[in-house]
């Protein structure tokens, strides 16, 4: 559900940036909407966009064109930082601190601070309070910015990479408190993401960016429902011809494609609904081809 009057956690117009004035557009023609108590994945390949995407929302970066707003607002003001929280790749912390300083800083930055809930997302890893952030290792240093960032009591969590240097049973955890987050406090979430298997059960919402413009910006349930796997002989191609063919592959005669349908599909196909996975794949996979091509 998007449009006029849904209330938007993020939305974006023709938005474009440049990180030098007669540089390359790192984004470009971005136009999107993210509503509000939505669990949004941010897919791209690299240099696709996803972290300056992420720095014009939090506020860290500001448009070369366009316009980018957070909850209604926009991203450089005082009532957005108190809103919104961003969880940078870099994970800017204090390496001298102990965890509990780190936190006990939180606290003093944030007039909105939740101890407990910083305390507790720090537990569940198993850190010390008392260890030294300079110690910890990057996938615990992750989990101490995030629990910075959720004791702040978002209305929106921008994560940028936040699965990056976290073991599968971690990643499961995290994934958990976000869903809980969004769940029980209508915080909406924009995390950019490799880790496409992490995403099938936690986002209900993709924004995919190839070379800095916007290619999907769909509910996952409309993804699935809109996308098709056929499988079959290469020689019943052409019936593909009418529909929109996201990105084929061929194993000797064998054809496997993931299809947008136009319509009913005509031909002999063994026809399968993809997961998320498949499909965001499928889009990435076929902007390597297209990349090729126009190289
Ligand atoms: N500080 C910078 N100065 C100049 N160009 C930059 C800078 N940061 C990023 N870029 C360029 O902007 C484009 C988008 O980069 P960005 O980091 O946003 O991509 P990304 O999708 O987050 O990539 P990744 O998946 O590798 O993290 C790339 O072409 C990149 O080279």
């Amino acid at each position: 559900m998007t449009g006029p009057d849904v209330p938007a956690a993020l939305h974006a117009t023709d938005l474009g940036f440049r990180y030098r004035a007669r540089g390359d557009w790192a984004l470009r023609d971005c136009g999107f909407t993210v509503p509000r108590g939505s669990i949004t994945a941010l897919v791209g390949r690299n240099g696709a966009g996803k972290s300056t995407l992420l720095h014009l929302a939090g506020g860290l970066l500001r448009p070369t064109h366009g316009e980018i707003r957070v909850l209604d607002t926009a991203p450089d003001t005082a009532a957005a930082r108190t809103r919104v929280a961003l969880l940078t790749q870099d994970r800017p912390l204090y390496p001298r601190f102990t965890v509990a300083d780190t936190l006990r800083m939180g606290g003093k930055l944030n007039s909105a601070w939740d101890h407990p809930v910083a305390e507790r997302v720090v537990r569940e890893g198993g850190t010390a309070l008392t260890a030294r952030v300079g110690e910890l290792s990057p996938g615990q240093r992750t989990r101490v910015s995030l629990a910075l960032a959720l004791g702040k009591r978002p209305e929106l969590l921008l994560l940028d990479e936040p699965l990056a240097d976290l073991d599968p049973v971690v990643r499961a955890e995290i994934m958990a408190t976000l869903m809980a987050e969004a769940a029980d406090r209508e915080v909406s979430i924009v995390l950019s993401s490799h880790v496409l298997p992490d995403l099938e059960q936690t986002c209900d919402r993709v924004v995919l960016l190839r070379a800095g413009r916007v290619e999907l910006s769909e509910d996952t349930d409309a993804l699935r429902e809109g996308h098709t796997l056929v499988t079959g002989h290469i020689d019943g191609e052409p019936s593909l011809r009418e529909h929109a063919v996201v990105h084929r592959r061929t194993h000797g005669r064998q054809l496997t494609a993931l299809v947008r349908p136009r319509g009913p599909l005509g031909g002999d196909w063994h026809v399968e609904r993809p997961g998320l996975e498949e499909i965001l794949l499928g889009h990435l996979r076929s902007g390597a081809e297209s990349t090729k091509e126009a190289a």
